[in-house]
């Protein structure tokens, strides 16, 4: 499988990005400079007419875009939309569901990730993923981070690539005198920058973000949004979410889904509009996007 090649792992201790000051956006959202300007999108991950059924029930239907490499792309939507069905096809965790089935292509650099030759394990560890509640293993802090090098076999120094790991997720300053302590004794906001350690320590390309805040309070929430920003230097992100502030202000594109019917009035999940962020939330072309970022709908 390609896609290792692009990426230069850098050594432990390297400086965090300077936070980005906020700027406030005509629609009345908050958004971090920098993500405000429309993007070049260089895709990494390519979906073309991607439709998802679960037991034979659409779920999802023709839906095409591209993610782009070191961008954040929200995927916003109500609920049921199939926002968490299309962001599991990114890293074919929809192969775990039984009776999901995946039509379309999938291309990862290229390479249709549902070709026969592609080995799932391979590919998530590439494309990374971290859910919603914070899920850290009852193990040590430590042995989370390392739980993915040892079990794939990495080389180099464990002790380094877990401090690189805790370093990039913004979280080694608070942990690393009591890296022996269990996962448990941290704070909601901590397990969830964990989970994002644990995530980077098999050096991914993409992670892939199901509702990462949302069991976060306010202050854990802007601390992975601030990190969020930071890892797209070098990862791309894909986020789902149902705050629409949050998507606002971290995200650089934005794919909206809604729930239509087709022809037959067989309802699904469909893409109404894909652009970058800031035009999406404030010169959307489809009024369904409008109504939705306006909080009129969903
Ligand atoms: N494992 C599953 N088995 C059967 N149907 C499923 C499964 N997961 C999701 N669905 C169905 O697929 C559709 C899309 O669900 P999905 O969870 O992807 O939407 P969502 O936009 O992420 O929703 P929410 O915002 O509420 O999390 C829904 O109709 C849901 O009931």
């Amino acid at each position: 499988m390609q896609g290792t090649s692009a990426k230069t792992p850098t050594a432990a201790g390297e400086a965090a990005a300077p936070e980005r000051p906020l700027v406030k956006l005509d629609a009345g959202v908050m958004q971090r400079e920098g993500a405000a300007a429309a993007p070049q999108v260089e895709p990494i991950i390519e979906l073309e007419r991607v439709s998802v059924r679960y037991d034979g029930k659409p779920a999802v239907r023709n839906v095409t875009f591209d993610v782009g490499s070191n961008l954040i792309t929200a995927l916003i939507g109500p609920s049921g939309c199939g926002k968490s069905t299309l962001l599991r096809c990114l890293n074919r965790m929809n192969d775990l569901i039984p009776g999901a089935v995946v039509e379309g292509k999938i291309r990862y650099h290229g390479q249709d990730i549902y070709d026969p030759e592609v080995d799932p394990v391979e590919l998530r560890k590439l494309i990374g993923m971290v859910f919603q509640k914070p899920n850290p293993f009852p193990k040590s802090i430590y042995d989370n981070v390392a739980y993915g090098p040892r079990v794939t076999g990495m080389k180099g120094n464990l002790d380094e690539i877990v401090e690189r790991a805790l370093r990039r997720a913004a979280l080694w300053d608070e942990v690393k005198d009591r890296l022996k302590d269990n996962a448990y004794s941290l704070s909601g906001g901590q397990q969830q920058r964990l989970c994002i350690a644990r995530c980077l320590a098999v050096e991914p390309e993409v992670i892939l973000m199901d509702e990462p805040c949302s069991a976060l309070d306010p202050i854990s929430t802007a601390r992975i949004e601030d990190l969020m920003v930071e890892l797209k230097e070098r990862y791309s992100i894909v986020i789902v979410t149902h705050n629409m502030q949050q998507a606002a202000r971290v995200s650089d594109m934005t794919a909206f889904l809604t729930v239509e019917s087709d022809e037959h009035g067989v309802r699904a999940g469909e893409l109404i509009e894909f652009g970058p962020t800031e035009r999406i939330f404030t010169n959307p072309a489809d009024p369904r996007t409008e109504a939705y970022v306006t909080g009129k709908m969903g």
